[in-house]
């Protein structure tokens, strides 16, 4: 299913996250539209997605999970924010997924936020054996509607449910939460891989979906920078 893969990572809003056109001369001038072209034809759509969540969640692993198929244990928070990419056939289009890793920590919610406003998707995490996570959905939910465009995909994620035996958040109580808030709900393990590319798969069908029932030419345009604020199986399950 991966058709290409990349990443990058950006340590303040504004800085490029690798997709830049180079400026200068006519002949870069030039040469950057040609490989813009080049790419253009690589893929039929390009989504950006971000993913947020309390700090700990697992939002990283889930991200190398779907973009590199690998999982480690040891924890290094991220700093700012960070993205990878990849490259996934749905219904016989190729979709380009920018996956946005947005720091869960307090301190780095104002570099966060300034990217919320470009994202078609967002997925927000908790863990399921951290009742403090699954209740900060709600503030995170706040951050969307305060941050984010108004028409914007989101999905929630229970992670780590490979940890049955310390689960703290009961499915129900998460199923409740989607049901309300009218969004898709998962539980996945980045650890076990359950659950994670069909998390993924599903949030980029539902945007193709909705782009598709829109007919909106700049669908498909990629929205790479920060904009400003707005004021405005097994024994994990999915609904
Ligand atoms: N058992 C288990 N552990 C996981 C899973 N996903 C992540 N972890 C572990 O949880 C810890 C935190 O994971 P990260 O992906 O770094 O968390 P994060 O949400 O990106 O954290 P911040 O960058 O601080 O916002 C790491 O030790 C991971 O190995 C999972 O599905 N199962």
């Amino acid at each position: 299913m991966a058709a290409g893969q990349g990443s990058g990572r950006v340590s303040a809003p504004g800085r490029g996250g690798g997709v830049r056109g180079g400026g200068g001369s006519r002949w870069r001038g030039r040469a950057a539209r040609r490989r813009a072209g080049a790419m253009a034809k690589a893929y039929d759509h390009l989504f950006k997605l971000l993913l947020i969540g309390d700090s700990g969640v697992g939002k990283t692993c889930l991200i190398i999970r779907f973009a590199e198929d690998n999982f480690t244990s040891t924890y290094i928070s991220t700093i700012g924010i960070d993205f990878k990419i990849r490259t996934v056939d749905i219904d016989g289009k190729k979709i380009k997924l920018q996956v946005w890793d947005t720091a869960g920590q307090e301190r780095f919610k104002t570099i966060t936020t300034a990217y919320y406003r470009g994202a078609v998707g967002i997925i927000l995490v908790y863990d399921i054996t951290d009742e403090k996570s699954f209740e900060n959905i709600q503030n995170w939910m706040k951050s969307i509607k305060e941050n984010a465009s108004a028409g914007v995909e989101r999905l929630l994620i229970g992670n780590k449910c490979d940890m049955e035996t310390k689960r703290k958040v009961q499915r129900d109580e998460a199923e409740k939460l989607a049901k309300e808030h009218g969004i898709r709900f998962f539980e996945t393990s980045a650890k076990s891989s359950v659950n994670v590319e069909e998390a993924f798969s599903t949030l980029a069908r539902d945007i193709l979906q909705k782009s598709s029932r829109k007919a909106a030419p700049s669908s498909s345009r990629p929205l790479l920078e920060p904009g400003p604020p707005r004021k405005a199986g097994g024994k994990c399950s999915l609904a």
